[in-house]
């Protein structure tokens, strides 16, 4: 994604999201300076930041206090790098965000500390804010986190997988944590119910949009432009939409027996990648991300117009539309 053309449209943000930075590079401040060292090597390797983004948004449509917001904003993305130190050891993952993965610089060890260690300052962040809902909302998020990876180790008919399925597994894995950076902000902000329950569901909708969007790219990119080779978790059957759709396709389907057969040569990965590229389930994937990103734009055309609104509209449909 071009980062920077995304940032283009939160420039208005910008005051609000440097007291978010700072707020979050004090918050992985410890006594070890191995675990600040690993934990600021990711934060400052950079990232969209989308999920404060839209904690600031949300938070517009009430009674904005940034003092309040930082302690939504914050703990979100620091559960979200939570998720990347550990799936990058996962996935043995060698760079994100254009650097070296912490489980690259240093090992898996570290690795597992570090996102262990940003999990615990996510929920040492949100503590500052005094309402129940908030933490059950967060914590159950994180539940749901886990549960979605789970599901992806003990499912061994990963080339079965259903469409059903795979959304259960990217609304868990992505959509539920931009749902409720949205839900907090507006909560943090005393939005009223109505227009929270918008901004949930507008963030639910804009995660799987902005998931099934990835999972595309994830196709249909060069190795250069990803930063690792393209359709690599493909060939560990790690299946997503376009592949759901296309894999009875002749061409598609014989690819998929030889992969199954241990075959996972780079030959088989290029073969793979030109018959997805052309196949009907790639355009499949892509109806689908544009059906949920229609469903993310009439969740906000019921809120108040505004110049946040128009952000959100802005952002859901540059995160909608990133170049196939
Ligand atoms: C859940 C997903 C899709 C992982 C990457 O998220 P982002 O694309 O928001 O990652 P950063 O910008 O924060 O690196």
């Amino acid at each position: 994604m071009d980062k920077l053309k995304l940032k283009a449209l939160y420039t208005d943000l910008r005051p609000d999201l440097d007291q978010v930075e700072a707020e979050l590079t004090a918050s992985v401040q410890s006594d070890s300076d191995l675990l600040t060292e690993a934990s600021l090597h990711l934060l400052q390797a950079g990232g969209k930041r989308i999920r404060p983004v839209f904690v600031l948004l949300a938070a517009k449509f009430g009674d904005f206090s940034i003092e309040r917001i930082k302690q939504v904003a914050v703990p979100v993305e620091l559960i979200h790098m939570a998720s990347l130190v550990h799936d990058d050891v996962i996935d043995d993952a060698g760079t994100r965000r254009g650097r070296p993965t912490v489980k690259a610089e240093w090992d898996n060890r570290m690795a597992m500390y570090t996102g262990d260690f940003l999990f615990s300052k996510a929920i040492a962040s949100l503590s500052k804010l005094d309402s129940t809902y908030a933490h059950q909302l967060l914590s159950d998020t994180m539940v749901e986190l886990c549960l979605g990876e789970i599901e992806q180790v003990e499912d061994k008919r990963l080339y079965q997988l259903t469409v059903r399925e795979y959304l259960k597994r990217i609304r868990r894995k992505t959509a539920l944590l931009i749902s409720v950076s949205c839900e907090l902000g507006a909560l943090a902000a005393d939005v009223n119910e109505k227009d929270r329950i918008h901004l949930r569901n507008f963030g639910y909708y804009v995660g799987m949009s902005f998931q099934i969007v990835d999972d595309i790219l994830d196709i249909v990119s060069t190795d250069e432009m990803l930063g690792k080779p393209a359709g690599s978790d493909l060939l560990l059957g790690n299946i997503t939409l376009p592949v759901v759709y296309a894999r009875d396709e002749a061409g598609v389907k014989e690819l998929l027996i030889r992969i199954q057969r241990g075959d996972t040569t780079e030959q088989t990965r290029h073969e793979l990648l030109a018959a997805l590229r052309t196949s009907q389930g790639l355009e499949q994937a892509k109806r689908m991300s544009n059906l949920y990103l229609e469903k993310a734009m009439n969740e906000i055309k019921h809120l108040p117009k505004s110049s946040a609104k128009k952000s959100l509209q802005n952002i859901a449909l540059f995160m909608s539309k990133r170049k196939f």
